[in-house]
Protein backbone atom coordinates (compact mmCIF):
# COMPACT_ATOMS: atom_id res chain seq x y z
CA UNK A 1 0.00 0.00 0.00
CA UNK A 2 1.40 3.62 -1.07
CA UNK A 3 -0.02 6.49 0.71
CA UNK A 4 -0.36 9.25 -1.58
CA UNK A 5 -0.78 13.09 -1.31
CA UNK A 6 -1.72 15.64 -3.24
CA UNK A 7 -0.26 19.71 -2.58
CA UNK A 8 -2.72 21.90 -3.66
CA UNK A 9 -2.78 25.82 -3.58
CA UNK A 10 -6.01 27.75 -3.31
CA UNK A 11 -6.37 28.35 -7.35
CA UNK A 12 -6.89 24.04 -7.77
CA UNK A 13 -10.07 23.22 -8.23
CA UNK A 14 -10.36 20.95 -4.64
CA UNK A 15 -14.14 19.78 -5.58
CA UNK A 16 -12.74 18.28 -9.27
CA UNK A 17 -9.91 16.76 -7.98
CA UNK A 18 -11.39 14.90 -5.30
CA UNK A 19 -13.98 13.88 -7.50
CA UNK A 20 -10.90 12.81 -9.85
CA UNK A 21 -9.49 10.94 -7.30
CA UNK A 22 -12.63 8.89 -6.15
CA UNK A 23 -14.13 8.27 -9.66
CA UNK A 24 -11.25 8.97 -12.32
CA UNK A 25 -8.32 6.88 -10.79
CA UNK A 26 -6.56 10.07 -10.53
CA UNK A 27 -4.10 7.92 -7.89
CA UNK A 28 -5.36 4.25 -9.43
CA UNK A 29 -8.71 2.76 -9.96
CA UNK A 30 -10.77 2.34 -6.05
CA UNK A 31 -13.95 1.48 -7.63
CA UNK A 32 -14.25 -1.73 -5.80
CA UNK A 33 -12.85 -0.28 -2.68
CA UNK A 34 -15.11 1.23 0.14
CA UNK A 35 -13.67 4.68 0.48
CA UNK A 36 -14.46 7.55 3.08
CA UNK A 37 -13.76 11.53 2.92
CA UNK A 38 -12.85 13.14 5.58
CA UNK A 39 -13.45 16.35 5.27
CA UNK A 40 -15.50 19.69 5.84
CA UNK A 41 -17.50 19.03 2.67
CA UNK A 42 -18.55 15.68 4.31
CA UNK A 43 -19.69 17.67 7.52
CA UNK A 44 -21.40 20.33 5.57
CA UNK A 45 -23.58 17.40 4.26
CA UNK A 46 -23.97 15.74 7.69
CA UNK A 47 -25.39 19.12 8.55
CA UNK A 48 -27.53 19.43 5.89
CA UNK A 49 -29.08 16.17 6.93
CA UNK A 50 -29.59 17.19 10.08
CA UNK A 51 -31.33 20.27 9.01
CA UNK A 52 -33.24 18.92 6.10
CA UNK A 53 -34.46 15.57 7.53
CA UNK A 54 -33.83 15.33 10.90
CA UNK A 55 -31.55 12.83 10.62
CA UNK A 56 -28.36 13.06 13.18
CA UNK A 57 -25.56 10.08 11.71
CA UNK A 58 -22.43 11.62 13.36
CA UNK A 59 -22.40 11.75 16.94
CA UNK A 60 -20.51 10.95 20.21
CA UNK A 61 -20.85 10.50 23.81
CA UNK A 62 -20.95 14.94 23.99
CA UNK A 63 -22.43 15.73 20.84
CA UNK A 64 -25.82 14.85 19.53
CA UNK A 65 -25.57 17.28 17.03
CA UNK A 66 -22.64 18.26 14.63
CA UNK A 67 -25.25 21.59 14.20
CA UNK A 68 -24.24 22.98 17.48
CA UNK A 69 -21.00 21.11 17.50
CA UNK A 70 -17.43 23.66 17.23
CA UNK A 71 -15.19 23.19 14.53
CA UNK A 72 -12.82 21.00 15.71
CA UNK A 73 -15.39 18.67 17.41
CA UNK A 74 -17.43 18.57 14.43
CA UNK A 75 -14.08 16.70 13.13
CA UNK A 76 -13.50 14.24 15.93
CA UNK A 77 -16.87 13.39 15.79
CA UNK A 78 -16.91 12.69 12.06
CA UNK A 79 -13.57 10.76 12.88
CA UNK A 80 -14.64 8.25 15.38
CA UNK A 81 -17.35 7.88 12.81
CA UNK A 82 -15.33 7.42 9.52
CA UNK A 83 -13.25 4.55 11.27
CA UNK A 84 -16.63 2.87 12.86
CA UNK A 85 -17.34 2.28 9.05
CA UNK A 86 -13.71 0.43 8.53
CA UNK A 87 -13.77 1.75 5.14
CA UNK A 88 -10.51 0.56 2.75
CA UNK A 89 -8.89 3.94 1.91
CA UNK A 90 -9.77 7.56 3.24
CA UNK A 91 -9.16 10.71 1.58
CA UNK A 92 -8.17 13.19 4.06
CA UNK A 93 -8.28 16.65 3.27
CA UNK A 94 -7.19 19.38 5.47
CA UNK A 95 -6.16 17.33 8.43
CA UNK A 96 -5.24 20.14 10.78
CA UNK A 97 -7.76 22.92 10.10
CA UNK A 98 -10.00 24.16 13.14
CA UNK A 99 -8.18 21.49 15.78
CA UNK A 100 -6.44 22.03 18.46
CA UNK A 101 -2.41 21.48 19.31
CA UNK A 102 -3.55 17.82 21.44
CA UNK A 103 -5.99 16.83 18.78
CA UNK A 104 -3.55 17.53 16.21
CA UNK A 105 -0.66 15.22 17.72
CA UNK A 106 -3.60 12.61 18.39
CA UNK A 107 -4.79 12.97 15.10
CA UNK A 108 -1.61 11.97 13.19
CA UNK A 109 -1.07 9.06 15.89
CA UNK A 110 -5.18 7.59 14.94
CA UNK A 111 -3.82 8.14 10.92
CA UNK A 112 -0.41 6.78 11.33
CA UNK A 113 -2.20 3.43 13.05
CA UNK A 114 -4.56 3.42 10.18
CA UNK A 115 -1.92 3.91 7.57
CA UNK A 116 -1.07 -0.11 8.31
CA UNK A 117 -4.80 -1.31 6.91
CA UNK A 118 -6.03 1.54 5.05
CA UNK A 119 -4.88 3.71 2.12
CA UNK A 120 -4.28 7.07 2.98
CA UNK A 121 -4.91 9.82 0.45
CA UNK A 122 -4.21 13.20 1.32
CA UNK A 123 -5.23 16.66 0.44
CA UNK A 124 -3.34 19.42 1.82
CA UNK A 125 -2.59 23.41 0.73
CA UNK A 126 -0.08 23.70 3.91
CA UNK A 127 3.34 21.94 3.33
CA UNK A 128 4.19 21.30 6.89
CA UNK A 129 0.78 19.12 7.54
CA UNK A 130 1.55 16.28 5.26
CA UNK A 131 1.78 12.85 7.76
CA UNK A 132 4.57 11.72 8.30
CA UNK A 133 4.43 8.62 6.77
CA UNK A 134 2.83 9.09 3.04
CA UNK A 135 5.67 8.00 0.59
CA UNK A 136 4.69 10.00 -2.41
CA UNK A 137 3.50 14.06 -2.76
CA UNK A 138 2.15 15.14 -5.77
CA UNK A 139 1.21 18.83 -7.41
CA UNK A 140 -0.53 19.85 -10.26
CA UNK A 141 1.55 21.12 -13.21
CA UNK A 142 -0.03 22.39 -16.24
CA UNK A 143 -2.50 19.73 -16.07
CA UNK A 144 -0.95 17.04 -14.54
CA UNK A 145 0.56 14.71 -11.28
CA UNK A 146 3.74 15.74 -11.15
CA UNK A 147 6.10 14.88 -7.50
CA UNK A 148 6.61 17.86 -5.28
CA UNK A 149 10.14 18.49 -4.75
CA UNK A 150 11.49 21.07 -3.04
CA UNK A 151 8.70 23.99 -2.23
CA UNK A 152 9.47 27.41 -1.54
CA UNK A 153 8.08 30.26 -2.48
CA UNK A 154 10.12 34.03 -2.06
CA UNK A 155 7.93 35.91 -4.39
CA UNK A 156 6.29 38.00 -2.32
CA UNK A 157 8.92 38.89 0.66
CA UNK A 158 7.88 42.78 0.66
CA UNK A 159 4.42 43.04 -0.70
CA UNK A 160 2.62 45.75 0.37
CA UNK A 161 4.90 49.10 0.06
CA UNK A 162 2.33 51.63 0.00
CA UNK A 163 0.97 53.03 3.56
CA UNK A 164 -2.09 52.47 4.88
CA UNK A 165 -5.18 55.27 4.89
CA UNK A 166 -4.58 57.26 8.10
CA UNK A 167 -7.24 57.44 10.80
CA UNK A 168 -6.68 61.46 11.39
CA UNK A 169 -7.70 62.55 14.62
CA UNK A 170 -9.59 59.46 15.36
CA UNK A 171 -8.69 59.33 19.55
CA UNK A 172 -8.83 55.41 20.22
CA UNK A 173 -8.27 56.04 23.81
CA UNK A 174 -11.98 57.19 24.09
CA UNK A 175 -12.85 53.61 24.00
CA UNK A 176 -11.13 52.21 26.69
CA UNK A 177 -11.35 48.85 27.70
CA UNK A 178 -12.01 48.37 24.64
CA UNK A 179 -12.99 44.90 26.30
CA UNK A 180 -13.58 43.63 29.60
CA UNK A 181 -15.25 41.01 31.08
CA UNK A 182 -16.03 40.60 34.75
CA UNK A 183 -16.84 37.44 36.11
CA UNK A 184 -19.18 36.57 32.59
CA UNK A 185 -20.24 32.61 32.67
CA UNK A 186 -21.98 31.08 30.16
CA UNK A 187 -24.46 27.91 30.00
CA UNK A 188 -26.25 25.68 27.85
CA UNK A 189 -28.73 23.57 29.76
CA UNK A 190 -27.29 22.18 32.35
CA UNK A 191 -23.94 22.50 30.87
CA UNK A 192 -21.34 25.42 31.72
CA UNK A 193 -19.44 26.56 29.16
CA UNK A 194 -17.42 29.52 30.63
CA UNK A 195 -16.87 30.42 33.65
CA UNK A 196 -16.15 33.38 35.23
CA UNK A 197 -14.22 34.67 32.56
CA UNK A 198 -12.33 38.20 33.62
CA UNK A 199 -10.37 39.75 30.73
CA UNK A 200 -9.55 43.38 29.95
CA UNK A 201 -8.10 44.36 26.29
CA UNK A 202 -6.62 47.94 25.86
CA UNK A 203 -6.88 50.60 23.23
CA UNK A 204 -4.05 49.38 20.31
CA UNK A 205 -3.31 45.71 22.44
CA UNK A 206 -3.02 42.74 20.00
CA UNK A 207 -4.44 39.54 21.63
CA UNK A 208 -4.01 36.09 20.60
CA UNK A 209 -7.59 33.85 22.17
CA UNK A 210 -6.88 30.17 22.35
CA UNK A 211 -7.82 27.10 23.93
CA UNK A 212 -8.79 23.72 23.09
CA UNK A 213 -11.27 22.60 21.08
CA UNK A 214 -14.81 23.33 22.63
CA UNK A 215 -13.95 25.46 25.15
CA UNK A 216 -15.63 28.55 24.40
CA UNK A 217 -13.98 30.47 21.85
CA UNK A 218 -16.60 31.14 19.54
CA UNK A 219 -18.48 31.42 22.63
CA UNK A 220 -16.93 34.79 23.65
CA UNK A 221 -16.88 36.03 20.31
CA UNK A 222 -20.19 36.05 19.68
CA UNK A 223 -21.11 37.91 23.13
CA UNK A 224 -18.55 40.65 21.73
CA UNK A 225 -19.31 40.64 17.69
CA UNK A 226 -22.80 38.32 17.50
CA UNK A 227 -25.86 39.04 19.48
CA UNK A 228 -25.65 35.96 21.50
CA UNK A 229 -28.25 36.23 24.26
CA UNK A 230 -26.20 34.79 26.81
CA UNK A 231 -24.76 38.36 27.00
CA UNK A 232 -27.61 40.29 28.59
CA UNK A 233 -27.21 40.37 32.10
CA UNK A 234 -23.85 40.02 31.91
CA UNK A 235 -21.01 42.41 33.69
CA UNK A 236 -19.39 43.39 29.91
CA UNK A 237 -17.92 46.46 28.73
CA UNK A 238 -17.23 47.28 25.43
CA UNK A 239 -15.85 50.07 23.70
CA UNK A 240 -15.71 51.96 27.48
CA UNK A 241 -19.45 51.65 27.60
CA UNK A 242 -21.10 49.25 29.69
CA UNK A 243 -23.39 46.65 27.41
CA UNK A 244 -26.99 46.83 28.36
CA UNK A 245 -26.87 50.52 28.76
CA UNK A 246 -28.44 51.48 26.04
CA UNK A 247 -26.22 50.95 22.80
CA UNK A 248 -27.66 48.86 19.50
CA UNK A 249 -25.94 45.68 18.45
CA UNK A 250 -25.39 47.90 15.36
CA UNK A 251 -23.86 50.43 17.22
CA UNK A 252 -21.63 47.82 18.08
CA UNK A 253 -21.03 46.63 15.04
CA UNK A 254 -19.57 49.95 13.31
CA UNK A 255 -16.65 49.84 15.84
CA UNK A 256 -15.68 46.17 14.96
CA UNK A 257 -14.15 45.53 11.34
CA UNK A 258 -14.61 40.79 11.80
CA UNK A 259 -13.09 38.77 9.07
CA UNK A 260 -13.65 35.40 9.42
CA UNK A 261 -12.52 32.14 6.77
CA UNK A 262 -16.03 30.88 6.97
CA UNK A 263 -16.85 34.12 5.03
CA UNK A 264 -15.09 33.07 2.05
CA UNK A 265 -18.22 30.53 0.95
CA UNK A 266 -20.72 33.23 1.84
CA UNK A 267 -20.23 35.39 -1.23
CA UNK A 268 -22.12 34.41 -4.19
CA UNK A 269 -23.03 37.74 -5.62
CA UNK A 270 -20.91 39.19 -8.46
CA UNK A 271 -19.77 42.41 -6.20
CA UNK A 272 -16.27 44.21 -7.62
CA UNK A 273 -13.44 44.29 -5.81
CA UNK A 274 -13.58 48.07 -5.25
CA UNK A 275 -17.42 47.77 -4.19
CA UNK A 276 -16.44 45.06 -2.28
CA UNK A 277 -13.83 47.13 -0.26
CA UNK A 278 -16.54 50.05 -0.34
CA UNK A 279 -19.13 48.22 1.56
CA UNK A 280 -17.02 47.77 4.33
CA UNK A 281 -18.33 51.54 5.55
CA UNK A 282 -21.52 50.15 5.74
CA UNK A 283 -21.46 47.05 7.01
CA UNK A 284 -23.64 45.22 3.87
CA UNK A 285 -22.42 43.40 1.75
CA UNK A 286 -22.98 44.91 -1.99
CA UNK A 287 -22.90 48.39 -2.22
CA UNK A 288 -26.60 50.51 -1.07
CA UNK A 289 -25.57 53.81 -0.37
CA UNK A 290 -23.45 56.10 -2.55
CA UNK A 291 -20.37 56.80 -0.89
CA UNK A 292 -18.50 60.43 -0.10
CA UNK A 293 -15.55 61.32 -2.01
CA UNK A 294 -13.28 60.39 1.51
CA UNK A 295 -14.05 56.98 1.49
CA UNK A 296 -14.06 56.26 -1.87
CA UNK A 297 -10.40 57.50 -1.46
CA UNK A 298 -10.28 55.39 1.00
CA UNK A 299 -11.09 52.27 -0.15
CA UNK A 300 -8.59 53.29 -3.03
CA UNK A 301 -5.60 53.72 -1.03
CA UNK A 302 -6.39 50.18 0.32
CA UNK A 303 -6.57 49.18 -3.74
CA UNK A 304 -3.07 50.35 -3.56
CA UNK A 305 -2.09 48.80 -0.85
CA UNK A 306 -3.48 45.02 -1.91
CA UNK A 307 -2.11 46.11 -5.49
CA UNK A 308 -5.31 45.54 -7.09
CA UNK A 309 -5.96 49.18 -8.16
CA UNK A 310 -6.07 48.40 -11.73
CA UNK A 311 -8.51 45.17 -11.18
CA UNK A 312 -10.99 47.05 -9.11
CA UNK A 313 -14.25 46.73 -11.37
CA UNK A 314 -13.17 42.92 -11.73
CA UNK A 315 -15.43 40.53 -9.63
CA UNK A 316 -14.63 39.58 -6.45
CA UNK A 317 -15.21 35.88 -7.17
CA UNK A 318 -12.22 35.90 -9.96
CA UNK A 319 -9.43 36.36 -7.05
CA UNK A 320 -7.92 33.04 -5.35
CA UNK A 321 -9.26 32.87 -1.67
CA UNK A 322 -6.11 34.24 -0.49
CA UNK A 323 -7.13 37.72 -2.68
CA UNK A 324 -10.16 37.57 -1.35
CA UNK A 325 -8.92 36.95 2.26
CA UNK A 326 -6.89 40.26 2.16
CA UNK A 327 -9.91 42.22 -0.10
CA UNK A 328 -12.03 40.90 3.11
CA UNK A 329 -9.62 42.44 5.70
CA UNK A 330 -9.44 45.64 3.91
CA UNK A 331 -12.90 46.04 3.88
CA UNK A 332 -13.33 44.86 7.85
CA UNK A 333 -10.41 47.66 7.92
CA UNK A 334 -11.54 50.67 5.46
CA UNK A 335 -13.73 52.28 8.47
CA UNK A 336 -10.65 52.70 10.93
CA UNK A 337 -12.55 50.89 13.59
CA UNK A 338 -11.10 50.79 16.93
CA UNK A 339 -11.37 46.63 16.85
CA UNK A 340 -10.63 44.14 14.67
CA UNK A 341 -11.03 40.38 15.09
CA UNK A 342 -10.00 37.88 12.89
CA UNK A 343 -11.74 34.56 13.66
CA UNK A 344 -9.50 31.19 12.32
CA UNK A 345 -8.49 33.37 9.49
CA UNK A 346 -6.10 31.40 7.92
CA UNK A 347 -8.37 28.19 7.81
CA UNK A 348 -8.50 27.28 4.38
CA UNK A 349 -5.59 29.20 3.27
CA UNK A 350 -2.49 27.77 1.12
CA UNK A 351 1.00 28.52 2.22
CA UNK A 352 1.73 31.64 -0.43
CA UNK A 353 -1.76 33.12 0.98
CA UNK A 354 -0.69 32.79 4.65
CA UNK A 355 2.59 34.56 3.95
CA UNK A 356 0.53 37.45 2.15
CA UNK A 357 -2.30 37.14 5.38
CA UNK A 358 0.63 37.66 8.06
CA UNK A 359 2.24 40.34 6.02
CA UNK A 360 -0.74 42.36 5.85
CA UNK A 361 -1.59 42.07 9.50
CA UNK A 362 1.37 42.91 10.69
CA UNK A 363 1.27 46.13 8.62
CA UNK A 364 -1.88 46.76 10.74
CA UNK A 365 -0.52 45.93 13.55
CA UNK A 366 2.87 48.39 12.94
CA UNK A 367 0.67 51.49 11.65
CA UNK A 368 -2.77 51.71 13.19
CA UNK A 369 -3.93 52.27 16.17
CA UNK A 370 -6.64 49.63 15.51
CA UNK A 371 -6.87 46.61 18.57
CA UNK A 372 -6.44 42.92 17.20
CA UNK A 373 -7.90 39.42 18.48
CA UNK A 374 -6.97 37.06 16.65
CA UNK A 375 -8.12 33.78 17.29
CA UNK A 376 -6.66 30.89 16.12
CA UNK A 377 -4.82 27.25 17.26
CA UNK A 378 -1.95 28.37 14.99
CA UNK A 379 0.70 31.22 15.47
CA UNK A 380 1.83 32.00 12.04
CA UNK A 381 5.48 31.76 11.21
CA UNK A 382 5.59 35.20 9.49
CA UNK A 383 3.43 36.95 12.16
CA UNK A 384 4.05 39.28 14.52
CA UNK A 385 4.15 38.02 18.21
CA UNK A 386 1.20 39.14 19.52
CA UNK A 387 1.20 41.15 22.57
CA UNK A 388 -0.88 39.18 25.01
CA UNK A 389 -2.08 35.26 24.89
CA UNK A 390 -5.32 34.97 26.74
CA UNK A 391 -5.95 31.18 27.11
CA UNK A 392 -9.11 29.02 27.71
CA UNK A 393 -8.84 25.78 30.09
CA UNK A 394 -11.65 23.36 29.69
CA UNK A 395 -13.15 21.79 33.20
CA UNK A 396 -15.97 19.94 34.33
CA UNK A 397 -17.21 23.10 35.71
CA UNK A 398 -16.59 25.44 32.28
CA UNK A 399 -13.63 26.62 30.34
CA UNK A 400 -11.55 29.11 32.51
CA UNK A 401 -9.05 32.09 31.54
CA UNK A 402 -5.70 33.23 32.40
CA UNK A 403 -3.44 36.07 30.86
CA UNK A 404 0.04 34.73 29.15
CA UNK A 405 2.47 37.23 28.66
CA UNK A 406 5.04 37.10 25.98
N1 LIG B 1 -26.36 26.72 20.78
C1 LIG B 1 -25.68 25.79 21.46
N2 LIG B 1 -26.31 24.81 22.14
C2 LIG B 1 -25.64 23.88 22.84
N3 LIG B 1 -24.29 23.84 22.94
C3 LIG B 1 -23.60 24.79 22.31
C4 LIG B 1 -24.24 25.81 21.52
N4 LIG B 1 -23.29 26.59 21.00
C5 LIG B 1 -22.08 26.10 21.43
N5 LIG B 1 -22.29 25.02 22.21
C6 LIG B 1 -21.23 24.23 22.87
O1 LIG B 1 -20.39 25.12 23.56
C7 LIG B 1 -19.04 24.62 23.56
C8 LIG B 1 -18.12 25.74 23.13
O2 LIG B 1 -18.25 25.94 21.72
P1 LIG B 1 -17.38 27.00 20.92
O3 LIG B 1 -17.80 26.88 19.49
O4 LIG B 1 -17.48 28.32 21.60
O5 LIG B 1 -15.90 26.38 21.11
P2 LIG B 1 -14.53 26.78 20.40
O6 LIG B 1 -13.53 27.00 21.50
O7 LIG B 1 -14.77 27.90 19.47
O8 LIG B 1 -14.17 25.42 19.64
P3 LIG B 1 -13.37 25.11 18.25
O9 LIG B 1 -11.92 25.42 18.47
O10 LIG B 1 -13.54 23.62 18.10
O11 LIG B 1 -14.04 25.89 17.17
C9 LIG B 1 -19.01 23.41 22.63
O12 LIG B 1 -18.94 22.23 23.40
C10 LIG B 1 -20.33 23.50 21.86
O13 LIG B 1 -20.79 22.20 21.58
Amino acid sequence: MTHKALYISNLDNKKALIDAIINKGLFGDLSHLKGALFSEITINKFIEEERTHGIYQVKTDKIKSLQFASQGERKKALLQYIISKSPDYIIVDNLLGSLDVSFQQEIQSVFSKLSQTTLIIQIENRVGDFLPFIEQIYQIKNDSLVLLVNHTDNKFSKPFLESLPSSGHLDYQVYHPVIKFNNVSVSYGDRTILSRINWEIKPGEFWQLIGPNGSGKSTILSMIFGDNPKAFGQNITLFGVKKGSGESVWEIKRKIGYFSSEMLRGFKRLDSIGNMIVSGFFDTIGLYKQPTNQQIKSAQQWLHVLGLFEKRKESFLSLSKGHQSLVLIARAMVKHPPLLILDEPTNGLDDHDVKLFSQLINKIAKETNTTILYVSHRLEEGLLKPDFIYKLTTNEAGSTGKVLEH
